[in-house]
């Protein structure tokens, strides 16, 4: 029977490495510390019932390789032998992966662990610097990045290794500042009448947004779908887009010099998710570095640290495969969420 296990000792090639997102799956499997990744095609969660067939059929099926072990990342808290997925119907469970798939050893970590191990090492064709700070400073990073949720993970550079702090900092509140802000926040949609972070910058936070501007400035609201709202304003072609897009830009920056001065960032903040990327020329605009600046008493502490978004397609694997080759740079827990036959 497979048992928890608190090992630190690396798992054994080949690897399978695994990006769990509510909509798609990403595999791809390292053979050695060396070797290239070998690349598997997306797999929508949707099209299998679970993630031991997606796997099978989507991985294991197409190659002569047999994974040894395996680490994967999952969007949702790993408290249990049985994680539930956020944003899917899937239920990563350890010991029946072990039992049925051949796998000896099973590592699972959160979604935002594995991005910001990915942000430990991104070279400049993996992300574009918004502002002007500069360097590549050896020190603890964060990564914010607006999807389905908002997601954050710190990276605390600790006794020369690169520490995953794993959290829930997209729930921490949000709170109004300029005259505008307290005209609009009445009218953002609450969580236990709580106006948290997630409840704006996220998909479904920038509906939020944009309905709280129609209802102040008393228009007919024409936009339901996210993409809608941000392709509408970087065109141009629709005021409250435009403003809620601006805002958007704004209250990440706040949040983001938030997430800085928690983890002393000097190293970097790195914006990742489906959205960032999106709407790369309006986060490249003043609002969101002026926000993320604008921090007294550290103002200048903020304006050294460099601000990114993160344009590799497959971060979260990067960052696993990094792991997976090299884990002594890394203090990854196992505890409570690896498993061995
Ligand atoms: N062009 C866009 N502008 C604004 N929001 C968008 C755009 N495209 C997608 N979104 C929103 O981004 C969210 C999806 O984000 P993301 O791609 O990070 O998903 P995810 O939770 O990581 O899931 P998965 O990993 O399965 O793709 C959805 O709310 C979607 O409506």
């Amino acid at each position: 029977m497979p048992k928890p296990n608190h090992s630190t000792a690396p798992l054994p090639f080949p690897i399978l490495i695994g990006d769990i997102g509510g909509t798609n799956a990403r595999f791809s499997i390292l053979t050695d510390a060396y070797a290239e990744p070998k690349q598997f095609p997306n797999v929508r969660t949707a099209d299998f019932a679970t993630i031991d067939e997606a796997i099978q059929k989507g991985v294991l099926d197409k190659t002569a390789v047999q994974p040894r072990s395996a680490i994967l990342a999952v969007a949702g808290p790993i408290n249990d032998d049985e994680i539930p997925l956020t944003n899917c119907d899937w239920v990563v469970r350890p010991k029946t992966m072990i039992e049925g798939l051949g796998i000896e050893d099973v590592l699972v970590v959160n979604d935002f662990e594995a991005q910001a191990l990915a942000v430990a090492a991104l070279s400049d064709e993996n992300r574009e610097r918004i502002g002007d700070a500069t360097g590549d400073m050896i020190a603890s990073r964060v990564v914010l990045g607006p999807g389905t949720g908002l997601g954050v993970g710190g990276l605390v550079h600790a006794q020369h290794s690169w520490i995953p702090v794993p959290g829930e900092g997209g729930h921490v509140d949000l709170g109004p500042r300029s005259k505008r802000d307290y005209q609009l926040f009445p009218h953002i949609e609450t969580i236990e009448s709580r106006v948290s972070a997630e409840q704006i910058l996220c998909g479904r936070g920038l509906v939020n947004l944009y309905n709280a501007i129609c209802i102040v400035d008393g228009i007919q609201p024409t936009m339901k779908d996210p993409a809608d709202i941000t392709s509408h304003a970087l065109a141009g072609s629709d005021k409250a887009a435009v403003e809620t897009v601006s805002l958007f830009a704004t209250y990440l920056g706040r949040v983001a010099g938030d997430m800085a001065m928690v983890f002393m960032a000097r190293g970097g903040v790195y914006l990742s998710g489906g959205i960032s990327q999106k709407i790369l020329p309006a986060l490249k605009k003043p609002e969101f570095r002026m926000a993320f600046e604008d921090k007294a008493p550290h103002t200048a502490l903020l304006r050294t640290i460099p601000t990114y978004v993160v344009t590799h397609p497959l971060a979260a694997l990067a960052g696993l495969s990094s792991y997976a080759r090299m884990p002594a740079n890394f203090g990854v827990s196992t505890e409570g969420r690896r498993w061995r036959r």
